[in-house]
């Protein structure tokens, strides 16, 4: 909708000057325009028309002047559907007048009536004033008409743009592998794009930060998308709105508090003893599995007061469970979806089971007192133990993983982290900038809103690459430059979400994380990357599946 038709009716020549002027002004815009007069356009010319301004003056007694009135006529006989015309009006008249600037009126309310959708305010000059028309409707045209289509055309090109699925191709393994090539190129073209009938995607660090965190921004899937084995979830915080989910996060919230987490790391210290005193310097170790997995799932057992268990088969039950998240899921995930929730919900269980007999004093015991007094259900018990025992471990161990791949990089970086405890925090937020592990957060508006001028209806899907938007170079300088050295303020990112449905273990996540780096740099002074590390990935999500380092 690059073209603008102006088209004008007159009677003594001022609205053809007002048209001259406002086709001359829109050629110094992005948009090209083509004037006519009245008696020229046909009404099949309005009915095909997208974009148009018309002019019109008012003559007689509040009547339409001669080159108007046919134009007029001609289309309140014929009447055409005229619902894809966007118009916008400008009237020339005198106040003197009893009717001033009636004309302009009357032609703009059958447009309507017609279907057409005005935009912005009528645009009126009254000769009495003396101004000189020509000005008058430059001045219109600049503040209050020109604003809007630009709007528009932005919206507009990004809707054709990003309906090429070549944008954001989920599946692709290599969009995967380093999908920020794609991200930047789309960031291009603007930070809104819809790229199916409801779905939308935003790229844009301000536009993320503000709507993550909007109530009206819904975790709840809405009826249109498909029934997935997830919704085995859907008593905790994962599955619920406010006030349901202020509720669920209640449930655990005092067991995380600071002063507890110190308490709880001290599990991820007593397991990295063990791990690192068992190591030579210069052997081959997992570092995401060993140095990651291994500490803090053995931490978060012991906050639920459950036993290690088998810990490898229960970091992969998550994953496993996880596939079906994914855009394009394939085939065969459902079932290994379903059968590793099967896994986690039937291991889980057997552990309550065993805490009857056995009852402690960790997180799992104290739910179960709360269902035995009613205050919740078995099943809330159940479901919140599941999430907790599995996803102890994949945040902080993959951002560990992450973390060695900079240190055998850039050195200079773990000996920061051993000499300067003050840069600790910066560093791990770094990591977690560059590194999300979850990829994509998606929200469901409950009602319609706009993002960045895109206009998203209720009940659409909009995904939030968390990738793209710790990369949008608007905020960050260098945004694919691992650089630690920016401001805490300027450095904000959304690995581990925001507002309400930030993650709810992301505190211990950090403390635990710094224990094993810390650890690890006090001891070692060279970390070095064994062998390429193996990834494995969906658009939704991504772990280390080898990652042998060694130490030194
Ligand atoms: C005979 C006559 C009748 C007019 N009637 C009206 C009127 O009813 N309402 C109004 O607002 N202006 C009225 N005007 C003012 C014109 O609309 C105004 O002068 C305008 O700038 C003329 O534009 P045009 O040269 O494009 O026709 C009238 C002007 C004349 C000469």
């Amino acid at each position: 909708m690059t073209q603008v038709n102006v088209w004008y009716g007159t009677e003594s020549g001022n609205a053809e000057m007002v048209g001259d002027e406002i086709a001359a002004a829109l050629s110094s815009t992005r948009f090209t325009s083509n004037l006519s007069e009245l008696p020229e356009i046909s009404v099949s010319d309005v009915s095909n028309a997208e974009l148009t301004i018309f002019v019109t003056s008012t003559y007689g007694e509040g009547g339409l002047p001669a080159t108007t009135e046919p134009f007029y006529d001609a289309l309140s006989a014929e009447r055409p559907d005229l619902s894809g015309l966007k118009f916008a009006a400008f009237g020339l008249g005198d106040r003197t007048y009893e009717n001033y600037n009636n004309a302009v009126a009357t032609v703009s309310t059958l447009l309507v009536d017609l279907g057409a959708e005005q935009i912005g305010p009528t645009g009126t000059h009254d000769a009495v004033t003396g101004l000189d028309p020509a000005q008058v409707a430059q001045e219109w045209l600049t503040n209050e008409i020109l604003p809007i289509l630009d709007a528009e055309g932005e919206t507009e090109q990004v809707e054709k743009s990003s309906h090429s699925s070549d944008l954001f191709p989920w599946s692709n393994e290599d969009f995967q592998k380093n999908p920020h090539p794609w991200y930047d190129a789309a960031r291009e073209l603007g930070p809104v794009h819809q790229t199916d009938d409801r779905t939308f995607v935003v790229l844009g660090y301000d536009e993320a930060m503000k709507f993550v965190k909007e109530p009206s921004m819904s975790i709840r899937e809405p009826d249109w998308i498909q029934e997935n084995p997830w919704k085995a979830f859907g008593n905790t915080v994962l599955s619920l709105d406010p006030p349901n989910h202020t509720k669920a996060r209640r449930l655990f919230s005092r067991w995380f508090t600071p002063k507890l987490i110190k308490q709880w790391v001290g599990a991820t210290k007593t397991s990295m003893e063990g791990i690192l005193a068992g190591y030579k310097p210069g052997q081959v170790i997992d570092g995401h599995f060993d140095l990651g997995v291994v500490p803090t799932h053995t931490t978060m057992a012991q906050v639920l007061g459950f036993p290690d268990g088998e810990v490898e088969p229960l970091f992969w039950a998550l994953w496993n469970a996880m596939l079906i998240q994914a855009t394009d899921p394939a085939p065969e995930t459902r079932e290994q979806s379903i059968e590793s929730l099967d896994y986690m919900f039937n291991t889980t269980a057997k552990l309550l089971k065993e805490k009857e007999e056995n009852p402690g004093n960790g997180l799992a015991d104290e739910l179960l007192a709360a269902s035995k007094r009613g205050e919740i259900t078995e099943r809330e018990v159940l479901e919140n133990m599941v999430l907790f025992y599995m996803s102890g471990a994949p945040n902080p161990a993959y951002l560990v993983g992450a973390g060695l791949e900079i240190f055998a990089e850039h050195p200079e970086v773990l000996r920061e982290y051993r000499d300067n405890p003050g840069a600790r925090e910066q560093i791990v937020n770094e990591i977690a900038r560059l590194n999300p592990v979850e990829l994509l957060l998606t929200r469901f508006p409950t009602q319609d809103i706009e993002i960045a001028g895109v206009s998203i209806p209720a009940g659409s899907m909009v995904k939030f690459p968390i990738g793209a938007v710790n990369r949008d170079p608007k905020i960050f300088d260098n945004p694919h430059e691992f650089d630690f050295t920016r401001p805490i303020d300027a450095s904000r990112n959304l690995t581990f979400g925001l507002g309400t449905h930030s993650c709810a273990g992301q505190l211990i996540a950090r403390a635990e994380i710094d224990i094993i780096f810390t650890m690890i740099a006090e001891r070692f002074t060279e970390v070095t990357i064994a062998q390429e590390p193996i990834r494995v990935i969906t658009d939704r999500l991504v772990a280390y599946d080898k990652m042998p380092v060694t130490l030194s």
